[in-house]
């Protein structure tokens, strides 16, 4: 699914209109009735609803929906913040067509703002994406009383004071509990620096042209459920198990062996047909009991790895869980991407290594994949003082270095060397916790190991991850969830993608 700038959602908008044909007021009814869908699914009308508006084309789509909720039984208090006669036509024409149905009470000074009583869930319709500077004055203080009052906030399209493609200076936003957007996901709904400003997210559908949306170029896009399925690959009926490709990962240390085991039981669990785990001596027990469906290649370290085998009859190759630092370790990292000289996967030690030594980008594979966390990104990158300069990092990296770079958090963000992105939209925040990266690296390897393309491989691998989680948090809640509970749920997870 594409992610698109406000500037392009207006051309879709507009192109819609034109060649449905449908009138704007029409298209905005029917945003309305999709939100009001949406509403009405998730609260009763034994809710009191406070709807409060601007006089943009967000204020005219809180109108219709106050409208509509009154039809459906909903009390309905509703406010207009007009400090100025503009507003726009459609608008007007909802105004009028509250005539006689609901009072709108008109803010028009501080003295006006409502003083909200508990228990109402309130309607943002304040701004929608045509906010165009920082918030201030009477509106900032209708945003503040919202924020302060304690209701559940339900933001139409995004929340009032957030911009759609840019960072958000002021702090003064709504903090809604839902956002319910029209059709096309905005980009800042994947930054974490507006989580409070985005609350869980939600698209509805109001029938913009899928021509229209087909025409506009983006290079930011959301994993959905329907890309990855029809991504992933079927299983023969004469296959066995040299099918399904040999996967090589170099992982593991003294007191690190359980990122390795991690690592191979994810990758074993996403169908790999034969595993074999490089590591050193002191793992050799712990593997071999723990996970007998690997077999293990024991370097001739005993705490670290210190070398690498013949990595030629290997499909895939996954370096980087729980490896440390020692110099030995690095110097087979060196060379041990250079010998496999085919994409690989680098995780964990594996990227601070290369932090440190940075010639060894210059000799990565082309669309090598490097999986960071935040904090090994920006080892690689160098800092950054927003999100979306974390983003134009990202692209910039992946774009200069030829590799595709998974930066993990929620909403994974998955960087091609094209300068694509993709975010994804599975998982939850009890993935948070030590252990899933490892799970994973043994994921994308396994997929690489299977014939997938390394941008596949990557894109497969987070969704299907993501799934595990979620699937695994229905069981065990998000706060007990360990990274072992996520493998158990990966034979699950493809069954309900498939
Ligand atoms: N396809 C769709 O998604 C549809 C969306 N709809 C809804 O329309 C809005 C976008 O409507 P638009 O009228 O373009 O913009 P807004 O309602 O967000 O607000 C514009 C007015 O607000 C003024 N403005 C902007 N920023 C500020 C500010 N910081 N302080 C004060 N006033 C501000 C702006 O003034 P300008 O001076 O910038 O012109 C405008 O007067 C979208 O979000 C959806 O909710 C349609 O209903 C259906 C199709
Ligand atoms: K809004």
């Amino acid at each position: 699914m594409k992610i698109l700038p406000a500037g392009q959602i207006r051309n879709i908008d507009a192109y819609t209109i034109k060649n449905e044909p449908i009138r704007s007021i029409d298209l905005m009814e029917r945003a309305a009735k999709a939100f009001t869908r949406w509403f009405t699914t998730r609260f009763s009308p034994k809710y009191q609803v406070t709807v409060i508006c601007g006089t943009g084309n967000n204020g005219g789509d809180g109108l219709a929906v106050a409208r509509m909720l009154n039809e459906k039984n909903y009390k309905v208090s509703l406010y207009a913040i007009k400090k100025s006669a503009s507003a726009s036509d459609d608008f007007k024409i909802n105004e009028k067509r509250l005539e006689g149905l609901i009072h709108i009470n008109k803010i028009t000074s501080p003295g006006e703002v409502p003083e909200f009583s508990t228990g109402h869930i309130v309607i943002d319709a304040i701004f929608g994406s045509g906010l165009s500077r920082d918030v201030e004055g009477l509106y900032a203080d209708v945003i503040r009383a919202m924020n302060n009052s304690g209701n559940t906030i339900v933001s139409i399209d995004i929340a009032s004071g957030l911009f759609a493609d840019r960072h958000t200076f002021s702090d003064i936003v709504v903090k809604p509990e839902f956002t319910v957007s029209f059709q096309i996901p905005k980009l800042a709904f994947f930054m974490p620096e507006n989580s409070r400003y985005v609350g869980d997210w939600y698209i509805v559908d109001i029938g913009l042209m899928q021509e229209a949306i087909e025409k506009e170029a983006s290079d930011y896009f959301m994993l959905t459920d329907g890309f990855v399925k029809s991504e992933l690959k079927k299983r023969e009926k004469f296959a066995h198990k040299g099918t399904h490709g040999r996967a090589l990962v170099m992982a593991g240390s003294y007191g690190k062996m359980g990122a390795a085991v991690l690592c191979a039981k994810a990758a074993l669990r996403t169908g790999v047909g034969l595993l074999t785990m490089n590591i050193p001596r002191c793992g050799y027990n712990i593997m071999q009991s723990v996970v007998p469906e690997a077999m293990v290649l024991p370097d001739e370290g005993d705490h670290f790895l210190t070398s690498y085998g013949d990595v030629s009859k290997f499909d895939a190759l996954g370096i980087g869980p729980g490896i440390g630092q020692e110099q030995e370790t690095v110097y087979s990292l060196m060379q041990v991407v250079q010998a496999f000289g085919k994409p690989l996967v680098i995780d964990a030690d594996g990227l601070n290594i290369i932090a440190q030594h940075r010639e060894i980008l210059e000799v990565l594979p082309s669309k090598t994949i490097l999986t960071p966390h935040p904090k090994e990104f920006e080892r690689l990158a160098g800092k950054w003082s927003d999100d979306f300069e974390r983003l134009e990092k990202l692209v910039a990296f992946a774009s200069e270095n030829d590799v595709i770079v998974v930066l993990k958090g929620a909403h994974t963000s998955i960087a091609l060397p094209t300068g694509e992105v993709y975010f994804n939209s599975s998982g939850n925040p009890g993935m948070a916790s030590g252990g899933t990266g490892d799970v994973l690296t043994g994921m994308i390897t396994s997929l690489l190991a299977q014939g997938y393309l390394p941008e596949y491989a990557a894109k497969v691998g987070v969704y299907l991850h993501g799934v595990a989680g979620d699937l695994a948090a229905e069981v065990t809640g998000q706060i007990g969830m360990i990274a072992s509970d996520l493998i158990d749920f990966i034979p699950d997870a493809y069954q309900n993608i498939r």
